[in-house]
């Protein structure tokens, strides 16, 4: 398999040998984000390293300039002999394969899980079941929910859900906002779905929130009650999951997507009910996801707009990771998210020791690698919330699983404007080579 950015130099962060590149997310253990090495500091693959050879299959930037160069002139090849234009060739058909092979694992591992969460849900109804294959399955075009964790129908049910401080400050806005509107009070659903845009005053958010360090807030915002339920949710999924008939998808050996087993409901109410709102107060114009004047216009209704993508997901941490329980690393290495804005919340255990969640600074800004806090233990049910592009790290779980709920968000409008790399760096200011105006 080629071998694209796996040759940076290991750096402080990385002198454990649980990280070395054969560790591929089917192994336990480590703090690694993938198999790939990445370090926060002077990286191998800079102008002062002398390897000038053309290698698109093997350097990103290779094959991102051919890729740009094709776009941008006509007969771009002409310029190449036939063995260059071969290695373009070779290295997107590459590419190609990867996305055949990965969209093929992934669509039978979402169906596997499926069936695994039918089980589930079957075993919960009649707790004898869980070994009896006979059992009727649903229909596979039904909307896949877990019936221990249904989405709230009711504001008394998204009571049980929230912590008492954001129901209050959920349901009071919306109460007077669907006043000033003279709306009727929308359903749990239509927020839910982000039918109706909530809006939160910032004034309420000065009192709710407690800022950690730069740039970094943290809230409380689901019931224990609700936490420790949708743990219990992860780790039994996950102890099935293990089981010889589902053991092949690896449910346990990942962080566990909500979507696959039919907990979007979360993401939904999260990006909704809180980043959406939020963000356009703490972050819209730090992480450009609206210009200045629109963000200070009460009335302008893009916060609905601003984020339009959402992951949500379990993270859980362990000095002893074990599949069966949904605990995959010992820590996580410092690195960006590939989000806008992400908020996690600590779902417990109540008695895990160690993993402080650290913040270094955002890309392409002065402070970047540099730590500017940690966030230590924080209360079951408490969320932070950041931009994507703060760089950050979760420091090694001595005593205890530490489960994360983490929530990454995007604007595929604002994502649209520059590459990669200037939309990590927030280098709206210059014309990307995305643009239309560069020429
Ligand atoms: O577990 C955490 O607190 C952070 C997880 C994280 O940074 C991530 O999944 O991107
Ligand atoms: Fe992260």
């Amino acid at each position: 398999r080629r071998s694209r950015g796996v040759t940076y130099p290991s750096s402080m962060h990385r002198s454990n040998n649980m990280d070395s590149s054969n560790n591929s997310s089917e192994q336990l253990g480590g703090g690694a984000i993938n198999e790939k090495q990445r370090t926060l500091g002077n990286s191998a693959n800079s102008v002062h390293e002398k390897e000038e050879s053309w290698d698109p299959s093997n350097k990103l930037s290779h094959i991102l300039h051919s890729i740009v160069g094709l776009d941008r002139y006509p007969n771009y090849l002409s310029r190449y002999d036939e063995s260059d234009i071969a290695a373009i060739e070779h290295a997107l058909e590459q590419t190609l394969n990867d996305v055949r092979q990965q969209r093929k694992q992934v669509l039978q591992r979402r169906n596997g899980i499926r069936e695994l969460v039918e089980k589930y849900n079957n075993a919960l109804a009649n707790p004898s079941a869980i070994y009896d294959d006979s059992q009727a399955s649903s229909d596979s075009n039904d909307v896949l929910q877990i019936s221990s964790l249904l989405q709230p129908k009711s504001w008394s049910q998204l009571k049980d859900v929230l912590s008492d401080e954001a129901f209050e400050i959920i349901y009071a806005s919306i109460i007077s906002l669907s006043k000033s509107t003279q709306q009727t009070l929308p359903s749990v659903e239509d927020v839910i779905r982000g039918k109706f845009a909530v809006q939160l005053d910032p004034a309420l958010l000065e009192d709710w929130m407690s800022q950690e360090c730069f740039d970094v807030y943290s809230f409380q915002l689901l019931s224990k009650d609700f936490c420790s339920r949708l743990r219990h949710t992860i780790t039994d999924l996950s102890k099935l999951g293990e089981s010889s008939e589902f053991c092949s998808l690896l449910l346990g050996r990942r962080p566990i997507d909500f979507d696959t087993v039919g907990l979007n409901w979360i993401s939904d109410m999260l990006l909704h009910m809180f980043i959406l709102p939020i963000s356009r107060h703490l972050f819209a114009t730090t992480e450009k996801l609206l210009s200045s004047e629109d963000a200070s216009n009460d009335n302008n209704n893009n916060t609905k707009d601003f984020l339009n993508w959402r992951q949500g997901y379990v993270a859980g941490y362990s000095a002893n990771p074990q599949s069966d329980r949904a605990v995959t690393r010992h820590r996580l290495v410092p690195h960006s998210d590939d989000s806008e804005v992400t908020l996690n919340c600590c779902l417990g255990e109540e008695d895990f020791e160690g993993d402080n969640v650290q913040f270094y600074g955002l890309r392409g800004t002065p402070n970047e690698g540099k730590l500017l806090g940690e966030v230590e233990r924080p209360d079951v049910g408490r969320a932070v919330i950041h931009a994507g592009r703060h760089l950050h790290a979760v420091s090694e779980v001595t005593a205890g699983n530490r489960y994360a709920l983490i929530v990454w968000t995007r604007s595929w409008g604002m994502r649209r404007l520059t590459c990669p790399c200037c939309h990590l760096n927030r280098r709206m200011d210059a014309s990307c080579i995305c643009d239309s105006r560069w020429n």
